[in-house]
């Protein structure tokens, strides 16, 4: 784990001193928007193309994740090529397979060479985009073949290219984020980000027992809200399904499996919460979904890879986990 500096990679974790032992999340650093051409600007500097962007991601990451089930939701398999890292993030950061792997890293099935850039690292690739980059490199990485750039590493924003921006080329108008819900919808990401996507993080990598608890009872708060609410209604806004769903999806699929041991956040499993449960699944069972969800890549990562939190970095076998039952949700109605 580490970061570039000046273009240089430092190996080194978090720096949560200067906070009182809270972790701190960096924001992204490039924020480029593919668009659409439209009357106005016909010829935008990041215009929607099929074939001309890529994908860098980690199967592990929660972050990564929302990116990888945009790209099936909205029908951008043929359009957007991806390669997947290894899970094992240690001194050199994420990796891509091959002969040059860090020490004590294995291959994991699933990862692969960059085939594209054929770097060994994924700092290589932010190098490549701005040599004298300075901070954390992370996933995802959104490129662009034509520039050699990249183009955004924020998935949140990256899932709004993904919702829109294609709709010529793969025909497919699903509307993630509608006009009418939008206000709702980025209130709802907002509080969610921070106290649950975030917030499962913030208990995880805090250093002091004071930020640990603040973390965790932010969390569990935040759940019991939930589990109130979606056992009233199917989903988070509206009656139907959103951008705020499958934001939520990626932390509660990573739950039971990673967070509730790994980063202490075990007052109760999502399979207690029977809405949060039941909801889970139904995402889930969702077409598409249930193939961008990989289990070994998710446990890999996190207890190899924090090996401040994990020293032995053994990794749990369990658990077993029950998604594929019926969920049951279909009474709460559909729009
Ligand atoms: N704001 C970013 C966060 C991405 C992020 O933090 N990804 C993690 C993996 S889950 C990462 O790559 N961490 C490496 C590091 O911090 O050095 C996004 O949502 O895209």
């Amino acid at each position: 784990m580490g970061l570039l500096q000046a273009g240089q990679w430092v190996d080194k974790w978090y720096d949560t001193n200067k906070s009182k032992g809270a972790f701190v999340r960096e924001d992204a650093a490039f924020r480029r928007w593919i668009k659409a051409p439209t009357a106005d600007e016909p010829a935008p500097e990041f215009k929607a193309e099929s074939g001309r962007y890529h994908l860098y991601v980690s199967l592990a990451c929660p972050w990564a994740h929302r990116t990888l089930i945009f790209r099936e939701l909205k029908s951008l398999q043929a359009h957007i090529g991806v390669t997947v890292v290894e899970p094992h993030m240690l001194g050199n950061g994420w990796e891509f397979s091959g002969p040059k792997q860090s020490e004590l890293a294995q291959h994991i099935e699933g990862s692969e060479i960059d085939r594209l850039n054929g770097k060994d690292y994924l700092y290589q690739i932010y190098q490549l985009a701005k040599p004298d980059y300075s901070g954390r490199v992370t996933v995802p990485v959104l490129w662009d073949k034509q520039t050699h750039t990249i183009v955004s590493n924020e998935s949140a924003e990256i899932i709004r290219m993904f919702n829109s921006a294609f709709n010529e080329i793969t025909d497919n108008g699903l509307d993630f984020y509608p006009t009418s819900l939008r206000e709702e919808i980025d209130e709802i990401n907002h509080w969610i980000y921070h106290k649950i996507n975030n917030g499962v993080y913030r208990a995880g990598f805090a250093t002091s027992q004071t930020a640990y608890e603040h973390a965790y009872d932010e969390l569990f708060e935040a759940l019991d809200t939930l589990e109130t609410r979606l056992s009233r209604q199917r989903y988070l806004v509206g009656n139907q399904i959103t951008e705020a769903d499958w934001r939520l999806f990626t932390t509660l699929i990573r739950f039971d499996a990673v967070y509730v041991g790994h980063f202490k956040t075990n007052r109760n499993r999502i399979g207690d919460m029977p809405s949060i449960q039941a909801y889970l699944k139904e995402l889930y069972q969702h077409p598409g979904v249930a193939k961008t969800v990989n289990f070994e890549h998710i446990k890999q990562h996190y207890y190899f890879s924090h090996g401040q939190i994990n020293p032995t970095r053994v990794v749990p076998k369990g658990p077993r986990l029950d998604l594929d039952s019926p969920h049951g949700r279909d009474e709460l109605g559909h729009n």
